[in-house]
């Protein structure tokens, strides 16, 4: 019950856990910590495109979610993302001869069909869009 490990593919996700249930943990550092949701806060989930576009300044949060047999969980979630016409890639003003992209530039359409492709678990996806150090011509 819940939600395995995973970051989220998207730019930002907005949470609003509605009835006072946690069950959200974040991964740091390695550890999973329990997250107390203030009911007057919503949760914002820094995404995959995120760090793609900040090519790795930012990090999206690798996040799991425990449900329990005793009470009911509402999380309403709101995802943002660039439009099917857009491209997911570093933002080119961030990059340069000492910055090379660290990530893969695709057409956000493929971004999104490629993700159902896969199984989630961590940051696969993200791993996926990144360029090896070979194709950098490092
Ligand atoms: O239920 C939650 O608090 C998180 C939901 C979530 O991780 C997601 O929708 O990707
Ligand atoms: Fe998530």
């Amino acid at each position: 019950m819940g939600l395995i490990p995973h970051s989220d593919m998207t730019l930002l996700t907005i949470l609003h856990q509605l009835n006072g249930v946690d069950g959200l943990e974040v991964k740091k550092n390695g550890l999973w910590f329990p997250f107390n949701v203030n009911p007057d806060a919503f949760v914002v989930n820094v995404g995959d495109i995120f760090q793609i576009f900040s090519n790795g300044v930012y990090h999206s949060i690798e996040h799991k979610v425990t449900c329990n047999k005793e009470r009911e969980r509402i999380t309403v979630t709101f995802n943002l993302s660039p439009n099917f016409e857009a491209e997911v890639g570093p933002s080119l003003s961030l990059i340069n001869a000492e910055n090379p992209p660290l990530f893969r530039r695709v057409g956000m359409e493929d971004y999104f069909k490629q993700f159902f492709t896969i199984k989630i678990c961590g940051k696969k996806y993200l791993d996926n869009m990144r360029i090896q150090p070979s194709e950098n011509g490092d």
